[in-house]
């Protein structure tokens, strides 16, 4: 009998499922006091959860026989899936049940926000007649930004186009084909933000993300302009919007997500100008039934040892082969996740190339961990499961061969990306007794540690570029820890290969690539 201990409010159609299980022993306790979840996680087998209980690595050590967490819903930030990966617990989320409800959200607070609705009704209920304050503006024929065309940002954008908008969308990672399958132009980030008279946001928060609207941003917009965030508190910087709603730059703002929630007193809410809702995108009936569902159907799967999908932190592939597979997995992630950094733009292909003693094994799940390192660069919710499926969604073509050419080495994974940007190869090997080390890029040989902070520098083979490098490094107090030069002929083209002890910001990155005899620069993170 397994033990599945349910500690937040979860839909009644997706616990029936566990219900009718004969193999379940269900265990609904929600509101359980932080030393209550201790002793009942004890001897659970699987755990379900909204976004109320905090998952700690404290609540995951104290199980005993945990196998899998199940979120009803899309973010994990509630759970340590470290922790929890880290006692081979697997995590699962519900990814896709909650997209309407969200973007139906988006549009309901795009709709009131335009009309004043939410501020029309409280001076109604105070007794007051005005019909002058709130005069509103039309959505057709104005323009809507979307940052972010993923699931959520593609249905907000057929509804706009319902409402005869003109929908503008900004997404370096989507292809120029789908994007014309959506039906939407594509725009860089500085159109969007500076033609639009609605911006909303629909991308996770990720590096990239975080302030991605901030106060330079809101200088280049239009006055008047309107804007949403429906994703996730912190895309939006919200001390740069209070200052450009208060300047009068912007018109309005319609908030559901916050950068700490609740946000308790915070300045904006008191703004007449902003409209808000308590992180309400995903709770809708549908949405709530959707997700609980999923997720149920998912945790029994897992008990039972079937086949399951939409796992955060773990593959489903066989003890044996994944033994041989797991020295693999990181070099495997790390050459995704640098080959989409190094190269940049949307992604169109992948190619990967095994040799050696890896050409007779399975390699499928190593080729999902490239996938899932290269999109988890800008997807929200890519795991080992889905990596696939959301690349062949994206319509990325995935290739997977095996060649006996090894240059030398015992083993040799090569992964070729294109995107609409550019070509590029790079290639890494399990060195016996060393580790994993990137030995390729493009056809320069260099030895390269797949860790921390790394610099990629294209330039020409000329006396003096090196040492412009590290001066202007130098000057700004960054720490070059290892550097590797690869060149092809002398005085040609050139790559050099940067470790430094601490992120390079894009201005010293730009002066970089402003340096005589440099002709690109590239940060990579893994
Ligand atoms: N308010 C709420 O209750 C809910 C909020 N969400 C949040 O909405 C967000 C979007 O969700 P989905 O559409 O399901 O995710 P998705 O993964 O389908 O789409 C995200 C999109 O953002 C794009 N993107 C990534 N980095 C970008 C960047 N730097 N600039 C522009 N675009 C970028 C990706 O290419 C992708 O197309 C997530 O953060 C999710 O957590 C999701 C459900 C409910
Ligand atoms: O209502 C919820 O569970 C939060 C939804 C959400 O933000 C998500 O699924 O990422």
């Amino acid at each position: 009998m397994f033990k599945v201990l349910i500690t937040d409010p979860l839909s009644p159609q997706g616990i029936d499922i566990l219900r009718r299980a004969e193999d379940v022993q269900i265990v609904e306790k929600t509101d359980l006091a932080p030393e209550a979840l201790l002793k009942e996680i004890e001897d659970a087998d699987a755990l379900l959860v909204r976004s109320q209980t905090q998952v700690t690595a404290e609540v995951i050590q104290a199980a005993k026989r945990l196998k899998a967490i199940g979120r009803a819903g899309v973010g994990v930030d509630n759970i340590d899936v470290d922790a929890a990966t880290g006692k081979g617990i697997i995590v699962i989320n519900a990814p896709d049940g909650n997209t309407i409800s969200t973007a139906e959200h988006t549009f309901a607070m795009l709709i009131a926000l335009a009309r004043n609705i939410p501020q029309a009704y409280q001076s109604l209920i105070r007794g007051e007649w005005d019909r002058k304050r709130f005069v509103g503006v039309e959505l057709r024929d104005k323009r809507l930004g979307i940052i972010g065309l993923g699931r959520i940002g593609t249905e907000v954008a057929k509804r706009a186009k319902a409402f005869h908008m003109d929908v503008l969308a900004y997404d370096p990672y989507l292809t120029p084909d789908r994007a014309e399958k959506i039906g939407i132009r594509q725009a860089s980030l500085d159109e969007v933000i500076q033609t639009s008279d609605f911006i909303t946001v629909h991308t996770p928060l990720t590096k990239e993300t975080r302030h991605l609207i901030d106060s330079r941003a809101f200088e280049k917009m239009k006055p008047g302009v309107r804007i949403l965030n429906c994703a996730r508190g912190g895309i939006i910087d919200e001390g740069a919007l209070l200052e450009a709603i208060q300047s009068g730059k912007v018109a309005g703002a319609a908030l559901d997500v916050f950068e700490t929630e609740p946000p308790g007193d915070h300045p904006l809410l008191r703004l007449p100008q902003v409209i808000a809702t308590p992180h309400l995108g995903a709770s809708t009936r549908e949405a709530q039934e959707n997700v609980a569902v999923d997720v149920c159907v998912e945790i029994l799967h897992i008990l039972r040892g079937e086949p399951f999908k939409n796992a955060v932190n773990l593959p489903s592939i066989p003890a044996e082969l994944q033994e041989k597979l797991r020295p693999y997995q990181s070099l495997a992630e790390n050459l995704g996740r640098f080959a989409l950094q190094a190269t940049q733009g949307a992604l169109c292909s992948v190619t990967v190339t095994y040799s050696g003693e890896l050409t007779g094994l399975d390699t499928a799940p190593l080729t999902r961990t490239i996938l899932k390192g290269a999109l988890s660069t800008y997807l929200s919710d890519v795991n080992y499961v889905n990596a696939t499926f959301l690349a062949k969604e994206r319509g990325i073509r995935v290739t997977e061969q095996k060649v006996s050419d090894l240059r030398g080495f015992t083993n040799l994974i090569t992964v070729e990306v294109v995107t609409d940007r550019r070509r590029r190869t790079v290639s890494g090997t399990l060195l016996n007794g060393l580790g994993a080390r990137i030995i390729n890029i493009d056809g320069y040989s260099i030895d390269v540690l797949p860790r921390g902070h790394l610099l990629l520098i294209q330039h020409r083979d000329q006396p003096g570029a090196i040492g412009r490098v590290g001066t202007l490094l130098g000057k700004h107090g960054i720490n070059i820890a290892t550097m590797q030069v690869g060149r092809r002929d002398v005085g040609g083209q050139a790559i050099m290969m940067l470790s430094v002890d601490k992120p390079v910001p894009p201005e010293i990155r730009q002066s970089l690539a402003r340096l005589e005899n440099i002709e690109t620069v590239q940060e990579i993170d893994l």
